[in-house]
């Protein structure tokens, strides 16, 4: 394996009940690289995004963090990964400090790490308030600090900016730069394309399931500019294929 690439995906394909979600996809990351995906509702960013968690397989083709794969190495490879889904259904009569003690012992980490993660979220006050009580930026806060608990060299985040008020996403900013300069590689989805221009070293652009279009945030500002979003991000956009 090439040490410097920490993610490698080849040809991968994923089918579910017959119908394919993803196609052929080939995508290569580099240690401590930042890279969103990107792409209209249904494009497939959430399933590549679990499928890099480990959590579906892919139906083919070869998918490997730390040159493991999740198949044959699970344990040591989720051991890797710290990923924050869009889709979390909470124990919401839990607080927001249970959620993560509980988290933190799944990993084996002391409950001091959870309320240090707790702090880092802003979230210290509203520590002991039960999680039904959050709103979704809370939430979204909670499931983040969830994320970063174990400090995994990969860093799987699914619309992390969703809900997060403009102080929340500057912050957030901060702190994907702080563990991307730490060594962390993070794999993001979002639509938000100011958001990728602050941290994000490569754009892929995904429309149904295809890998249409990777380039620097920069240069995905100039091709959407002069092409117009409405073609890019729909689903019968002919734009970059
Ligand atoms: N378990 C499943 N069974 C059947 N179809 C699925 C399943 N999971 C996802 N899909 C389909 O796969 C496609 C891609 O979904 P996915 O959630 O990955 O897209 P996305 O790019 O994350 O979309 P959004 O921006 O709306 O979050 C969609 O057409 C979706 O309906």
């Amino acid at each position: 394996m090439d040490k410097k690439l920490f993610v490698q995906m080849n040809n991968i394909s994923k089918t579910i009940k017959k119908t394919t979600i993803l196609h052929d996809i080939h995508m290569n990351v580099s240690s401590g690289h930042v890279v969103a995906l990107c792409g209209g509702n249904g494009a497939g960013k959430s399933t590549l995004l679990r499928l890099l968690a480990g959590v579906q397989q892919p139906s083919e083709g070869t998918l490997l963090v730390g040159g493991l794969q999740s198949k044959t190495s699970k344990k040591a490879y989720a051991k890797q990964i710290g990923y924050m889904p869009d889709d979390y259904v909470f124990t919401n009569r839990l607080t927001g400090k249970e959620s993560l003690v509980f988290w933190a012992k799944l990993r084996g980490l002391p409950k001091e790490r959870a309320v240090q993660m707790l702090e880092r979220v802003g979230l210290s006050q509203a520590a002991n308030e039960a999680v039904q009580n959050y709103s979704k930026g809370m939430r979204q806060r909670l499931m983040l600090a969830q994320a970063l608990l174990s400090n995994p060299p990969l860093l799987l985040l699914d619309e992390p900016t969703n809900g997060l008020d403009p102080y929340w996403v500057d912050n957030l900013i901060e702190l994907v730069h702080e563990f991307s300069q730490a060594g962390t590689t993070i794999v993001l989805s979002t639509h938000n394309l100011s958001f990728t221009e602050a941290i994000c070293n490569q754009i892929v652009f995904l429309r149904t399931g295809k890998i249409v279009f990777k380039s620097t945030p920069t240069e995905f500002r100039q091709h959407i500019d002069e092409e117009g979003y409405r073609d890019a991000f729909s689903a019968e956009g002919r734009w970059m294929q």
